[in-house]
């Protein structure tokens, strides 16, 4: 089967800045797929791209197998901005039933949209009495319409309370689940973490990190770091036993090991028995992992 989106070595300048640098990804039907990069990575541009907004300078992108920016893939590919807008004395239904008739499609079918996103019930209040968690529902009830096969979505949790958040990743895996394929981009690692399928990372133009978090913490391969809290008593000896230790100001010891070595470091720490209170294993955490891939540049 074709991939919904497929990207070869993708290349992109504004005058002598190469904004990407030969991207290359592919994403199947049904897949959630989280672009992460640091201000000024290339996400946006890339999503301009995919969207069919902006050309291409090198490599090749199809969006369903078409060209980006085709009249058959524009129709299968849908937006939702950062910070949707719509117009305050509107009613979430007239709002849809607009949006439907711009795009030529029987307006009755704006009710079943605002029903999918749970809107069902706000259908008849005016826009402006909504909060945001409704309001990028009525986005998303928006990128609907058609049917996409592709939703590129910009940041769609930005200011949403957690429970809006689980909310709308809950709406997104029920598209997935029906062959939807989605691109989006987000700040909040630990939510792309558990409601996407795959994290990309660019930095600089460049994807230098694709897989799952799993994947991507393997190949950092980032220090492990353990806590030590000493039995009553016990701490000058604990302190001996590991010269290498940080004292951490509540009385912890701070060990960090490389993840091969973890298992004969906490094999030295049993063996010291009673002198020991308590240990916690931290592993390298979402923004570790995502710092050792992102490089700034200066940007
Ligand atoms: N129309 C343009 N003309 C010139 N330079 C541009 C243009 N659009 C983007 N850029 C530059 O391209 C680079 C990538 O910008 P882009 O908006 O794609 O980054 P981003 O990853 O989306 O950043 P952010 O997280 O801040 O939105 C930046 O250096 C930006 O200044």
């Amino acid at each position: 089967m074709t991939p919904t989106l497929t990207i070869s070595r993708l290349t992109k300048r504004f005058g002598e800045v190469e904004v990407l640098k030969a991207v290359s990804l592919t994403l199947e039907a049904g897949r959630r797929a989280a672009l992460l990069g640091h201000n000024g990575a290339g996400k946006s541009t890339l999503m301009k791209i995919v969207l069919g907004l902006i050309p291409h300078d090198g490599g090749d992108i199809t969006v369903c197998g078409m060209a980006p920016g085709s009249p058959a893939a524009r129709a299968r590919v849908a937006y939702l901005p950062e910070n949707a807008a719509f117009h305050p004395a509107l009613t979430g239904e007239e709002q849809l039933r607009h949006y439907l008739a711009l795009r030529g499609e029987n307006p009755k079918q704006a009710m079943a949209l605002l029903a999918r996103v749970g809107l069902e019930k706000a259908a008849r209040r005016r826009i402006g009495t909504y909060s945001k968690g409704m309001r990028q529902r009525v986005g998303l009830a928006q990128t609907l319409i058609g049917r996409p096969r592709l939703l590129v979505l910009d940041e769609p949790t930005s200011g949403l309370d957690p429970v809006s958040r689980r909310d709308f990743y809950d709406l997104l895996d029920g598209l997935a689940a029906e062959g939807t394929a989605i691109l989006l981009s987000s700040h909040v690692l630990t939510e792309v973490e558990a409601r996407t399928d795959r994290i990309l990372i660019l930095s600089g133009g460049e994807l230098v990190a694709e897989g799952t978090l799993a994947d991507l913490r393997a190949r950092a391969s980032l220090p492990v770091s353990l806590l030590v809290r000493p039995a009553c008593g016990r701490e000058p000896s604990l302190a001996a036993a590991f010269p290498e230790a940080v004292a951490s100001g509540d009385g912890l010891l701070r060990l960090s090991c490389a993840q091969a070595d973890k298992l004969p470091l906490l094999a030295r720490i049993s063996a010291l028995g009673g002198d020991v209170a308590d240990l916690d294993v931290i592993p390298p955490s979402l923004e570790d992992i995502y710092s050792h891939f992102s490089r700034r540049d200066g940007q």
